[in-house]
């Protein structure tokens, strides 16, 4: 169990997390989601004391994590790029680390062959590719058998075996009764993985909901896909309307969503003002879409419409594809 107590953290000006407060509860996967920036990465270095709140606290099982007396055995890490660039083989990076902790070696083997690198464990680490480096990650970060598993945007850069193989490994720690907190930027991922999800942006707690709740507030959503010549001015004249959003298209300036009305009111708008229009499609939004509508005001590097753009999607219909 992780409890977070208005957490805060500042960096001179900035406010990087701002009195946030969650529980982590052992047997499920729970997912901390938010876009770039967030503060994910600056709250689990809190959780695990690398970094001291400027207020707040954070305990692990009802302990700060420095006053563990065995810290790896309680709390397994691994924060976003965590290189282990070193001249050492995987096995002797994981035995020093055993050796340090009071941990025997059998425990060096076991999560060499958990994480799959028995055929490469006397090989180089520095020569590691990312894929084969997050496993290594991942084995330090399981190597005192730990309760509580905290994991910074572990599918970063992987490829879809991996990403299915992670997503594996962390349902399986949950379901043997550990604490499992992951970070990610991308809503499907964790809709595939998590059961809980904690989103946080700009610092504050957005939503402390079940994915299956989200997914059905999500899955509400209906969004219409719009075509026209006109799309300057249907695009004001709908954005003047209460609740509407309008999202434009990456690719062309004649197409953009619009949620928060439907395809007849966006017609008759459309006549009313004389406006040609060639398309509108409903569709239902997408998890990804309604993640974003969530944080949309959280962003803290927008430009434009990048967070919808075509990498974002790519890298969303990949994970889809690898759970099909
Ligand atoms: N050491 C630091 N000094 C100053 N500002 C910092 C420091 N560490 C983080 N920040 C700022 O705090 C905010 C939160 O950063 P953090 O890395 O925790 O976000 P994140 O959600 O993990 O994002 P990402 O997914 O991009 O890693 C950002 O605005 C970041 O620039």
């Amino acid at each position: 169990m992780i409890e977070a107590v208005g957490l805060t953290k500042r960096y001179g000006p900035k406010t990087a997390v701002e009195d946030l407060s969650f529980t982590v509860r052992p047997g499920i996967v729970t997912g901390f989601l938010g876009p770039n920036g967030a503060g994910k990465s600056t709250t689990m270095r809190m959780l695990l004391g690398l970094d001291a709140p400027t207020a707040g606290h954070a305990t692990v099982n009802g302990r700060r994590y420095a006053d563990h007396p065995a810290p790896l055995r309680e709390v397994g890490a691994m924060l976003e790029a965590r290189a282990v660039h070193t001249g050492r083989s995987a096995w002797n990076h994981l035995a020093a680390l055993a050796a340090t902790h009071g941990l025997p070696m059998r425990r060096v083997d076991e999560v060499v062959d958990l994480v799959g690198l028995h055929e490469v464990a006397r090989k180089r680490a520095g020569a590691f590719s990312l894929g084969m480096g997050q496993r290594l990650g991942i084995a330090s970060a399981l190597l005192g058998d730990p309760a509580t598993v905290i994991l910074d945007e572990p599918v970063n850069g992987l490829d879809p075996e991996g990403i299915l193989w992670i997503r594996n490994l962390m349902k399986s720690l949950a379901a043997e009764g550990r604490t499992v907190l992951v970070s990610s930027h991308l809503m499907s991922e964790m809709a595939l993985t998590a059961e809980h999800l904690i989103v946080v942006g700009r610092g504050r707690l957005i939503a402390d909901t079940s994915v299956a709740e989200f997914t059905s507030r999500a899955s509400v959503g209906q969004a219409v896909r719009v075509r026209t010549p006109d799309s300057v001015r249907l695009g004001e004249l709908l954005r003047e309307q209460p609740g509407v959003v309008v999202t434009p298209d990456q690719d062309s300036a004649d197409v953009f969503d619009v949620s928060g009305a439907d395809s007849e009111q966006i017609g008759r708008l459309a006549a009313l003002n004389q406006l040609v229009l060639f398309e509108l499609t409903p569709h239902q939004a997408s998890l990804e879409e309604a993640f974003m509508e969530l944080t949309k005001d959280a962003v803290e590097y927008q430009t434009g419409t990048a967070r919808t753009g075509t990498a974002q999607r790519t890298a969303d219909e990949r994970v889809k594809e690898t759970a099909a």
